[in-house]
């Protein structure tokens, strides 16, 4: 559905070179890479928030350039650690205010849908609570209910684990899996290797504004590499629980 084809981005003196990729519905992409590296910046090019220079992306064959704001908010959107939403709105309001461009004129209906995506976040006991009285967990859990409630196919996360205690960090890998299998593609910037082996279909790694691996994880993500990409030393293990390899950093 995502179409990523030879993407070149300036923004100020950085420069996003090169990047091709494709992703299906139901399909999890890790971005990695180190600090400064491009990953945030590769996503809002996503989003056209920075001018194209070179290349194209396109959702089901349609330039993303050329769809307007409102066509755009029906097929992508971004959750970041930037919240633009005023805390004092409550959890109602945001997931309301995010069926925008696909909201009908059934007004049952409407609230029928929110209702739904509420209980299915766990939210409906917190639905007329102020953003400012949330949790970081439960607010995190309110953007995601917030990205369901647009009906996009592709949801990108900027960091989306950032703040979150380990509890909650779990709960959004899970929840990730609802994303899956409501059959939206997801695009994920991901700092932990092992969690990108876990729950991404595939990854992209950046250095310096340039890709420079991309494929299956446990192809791309090996010992040397990473090691190499963070410049750590490192020591595999097998994880008991799932046979799969666990990187001790
Ligand atoms: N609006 C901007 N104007 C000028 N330079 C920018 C702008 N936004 C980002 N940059 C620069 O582009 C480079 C890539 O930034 P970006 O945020 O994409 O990296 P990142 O890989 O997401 O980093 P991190 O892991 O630290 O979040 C950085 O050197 C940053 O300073």
């Amino acid at each position: 559905m995502l179409k990523v084809e030879q993407l070149h981005v300036e923004v100020g003196t950085f420069q996003l070179r090169g990047v091709e990729l494709e992703l299906e519905r139901g399909e999890v992409l890790g971005v990695l890479g180190p600090n400064g590296s491009g990953k945030s910046t590769f996503l809002k090019s996503l989003l056209n928030l920075y001018p194209i220079r070179n290349g194209t992306v396109t959702i089901d064959e349609r330039n993303v350039q050329k769809m307007t704001a409102s066509e755009r908010a029906r097929h992508i959107t971004l959750l970041s650690q930037m919240k633009t939403w005023t805390m004092a709105q409550t959890v109602y309001d945001l997931v309301e205010a995010a069926r925008y461009a696909v909201r009908t004129h059934d007004a049952k209906h409407e609230q029928a849908i929110i209702n739904n995506v509420l209980q299915q976040f766990e939210l409906s006991a917190y639905k007329n609570r102020p953003l400012a009285h949330l949790s970081g967990g439960e607010l995190q859990r309110a953007y995601m209910a917030k990205a369901f409630a647009q009906e996009v196919d592709l949801i990108l996360f900027d960091e989306p684990t950032t703040h979150l205690d380990l509890h909650y960090r779990a709960q959004f890998f899970e929840q990730l899996l609802y994303v899956k299998r409501a059959n939206k593609a997801s695009i994920v910037i991901v700092h932990d290797v092992n969690d990108a082996i876990h729950y991404c279909d595939r990854v992209l790694v950046l250095r310096e504004g340039s890709p420079i691996a991309y494929g299956q994880p446990v192809d791309v993500l090996t010992q040397s590499f990473v090691e190499q990409l963070y410049e750590v030393t490192m020591t595999s293990v097998i994880d008991p629980r799932n046979g799969m390899t666990k990187y001790l950093y």
